[in-house]
């Protein structure tokens, strides 16, 4: 016989015992979904689409840049957490070692192989840049944060992150990261020519040397194939923000790769419009008024880049109005090429890259080409000149066939009418 009291101690018992298990179920259940969901948000953090803006009062390091310096000025910094690097650092600092695959160096290693950072190649927004020697002898270009900049930092974490999934043969590679001593620092492949910019303009104190027009076209699809692999072969795709002459690097051989993509640009301000993000001269004027930045404002830094090509005017020496006033008339641009490459190239071609990069320049973004079709428009200038020679070398080879055949037919009639003498 089961008294009153033990099936109310059994009733209790059996409850706090589905109590507990329910309560152990909705715990478990709890950490899985926390788990998941933070996973899901690490996952997304390593895909951006848009980058953040840099401004950490530094000035660019370009001649022109430095003489403009009075109009381009820094509008604050998009907030970031006083120690939110510091959380990044301690939850992704080996993620992104294993997932981008990128080597970690330390302070010391990037100590020796700067020789104490005293092999500067330049100052840029970011910081200043040194040329490394490594251990195994790699030659490197070393990106030291500057230290006083919360934006560079979050700059740090979004380009590693980017970058370690985004490799192509036109882009500059970043091969590794340096975290430590307080110091934060990025590598990338060392490209000896250096800038388009300094190149096309010349550095204090370097050699001039002329790009030829051949060279000058493959400089021109290189850069259009970095920025298709960066607007239709990366997932999600990247829009670079910054397109310049000074972003395009060059290497031995003079191909180019674009650099500083994943990193965003210090705010301008042009005199009228403040909060735009970019470089004075290469700014989509529809960006300046619609705040809106898309792949076609991309496009239209890559037109103005195409008439440096072809000009080698700065854009901060009114490239803008020589452009306009070219656009006045079918061979308006024979007056304003490189006068370094008059009598040396082709005008047709000059003309048909003229003709692509006024389309990039178009007033309306959407009679914009993509950078997919503005690839295939400059590869059919160079398969055109291709054919053509192709033609040419058929016709002379046919033409000196035809010639040693006369020259044969009159030997043989010289000796025929030897004999008839003899
Ligand atoms: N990978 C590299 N190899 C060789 N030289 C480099 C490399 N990266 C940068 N440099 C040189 O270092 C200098 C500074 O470059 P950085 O990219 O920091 O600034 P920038 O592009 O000139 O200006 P900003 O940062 O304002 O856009 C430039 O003269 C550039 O040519």
């Amino acid at each position: 016989m089961v008294h009153k009291a033990d099936l109310v101690v059994i009733g209790i018992s059996v409850g706090v015992a589905l109590g507990i298990l329910i309560a152990s179920l909705l715990f478990w259940g709890l950490r899985w979904y926390k788990k998941h969901a933070h996973l899901r948000r690490c996952a997304n953090e390593r895909s951006p689409t848009t980058l953040p803006i840099r401004t950490n009062g530094l000035g660019t390091s370009t001649d022109f840049s430095a003489s403009l310096s009075n109009s381009v000025v820094n509008q604050g910094s998009e907030s970031l957490p006083k120690n939110s690097l510091f959380s990044w650092n301690h939850q992704n600092k080996d993620r992104i070692a294993s997932v981008s695959g990128l080597l970690r160096y330390s302070y010391k290693d990037i100590q020796r192989a700067t020789e104490n950072f005293t092999t500067i190649l330049g100052q840029g927004s970011f910081g200043p840049v040194y040329k490394a020697t490594m251990a195994t002898g790699e030659i490197i270009a070393v990106k030291v944060l500057a230290s006083d900049s919360k934006q560079g930092e979050r700059e740090f974490q979004t380009e590693v992150s980017l970058l370690g999934r985004l490799h192509h043969r036109n882009l500059v590679n970043l091969v590794g990261y340096c975290v430590d001593k307080g110091q934060r620092m990025l590598l990338y492949q060392f490209m000896s020519n250096g800038s388009l910019a300094s190149i096309l303009y010349g550095s204090e104190g370097g050699e001039e040397r002329v790009l030829n027009w051949d060279e000058r076209l493959q400089i021109a699809l290189d850069i259009s194939h970095g920025i298709e692999y960066l607007h239709e072969g990366a997932v999600p795709p990247v829009i670079h923000r910054d397109l310049k002459s000074a972003n395009i690097l060059l290497d031995r051989l003079m191909r180019a790769k674009v650099a500083d993509f994943g990193l965003s640009k210090e705010e301008v301000f042009d005199g009228r419009n403040s909060g735009l993000k970019g470089t004075y001269g290469y700014i989509d004027p529809v960006y300046i008024s619609t705040n809106q930045f898309t792949m076609k404002s991309d496009i239209y830094s890559f037109g103005v880049i195409l008439f440096e090509l072809i000009t080698a005017i700065h854009p901060h020496q009114n490239l803008m109005e020589y452009i306009n006033l070219a656009s006045m008339s079918p061979d308006g641009v024979d007056e304003i090429l490189d006068k370094r490459l008059a009598g040396k190239c082709s005008v047709a071609e000059v003309r048909s890259l003229a003709s692509i990069a006024h389309k990039c320049l178009d007033n309306s973004p959407r009679r914009r080409p993509s950078i997919g079709e503005v690839s295939q428009a400059i590869l059919k200038i160079k398969q055109r000149r291709l054919t053509k020679e192709d033609t040419m070398s058929f016709a002379s080879r046919d033409l000196s066939r035809a010639i040693s055949r006369i020259e044969d037919q009159q030997v043989e009639l010289s000796m025929m009418a030897t004999m008839r003498k003899g």
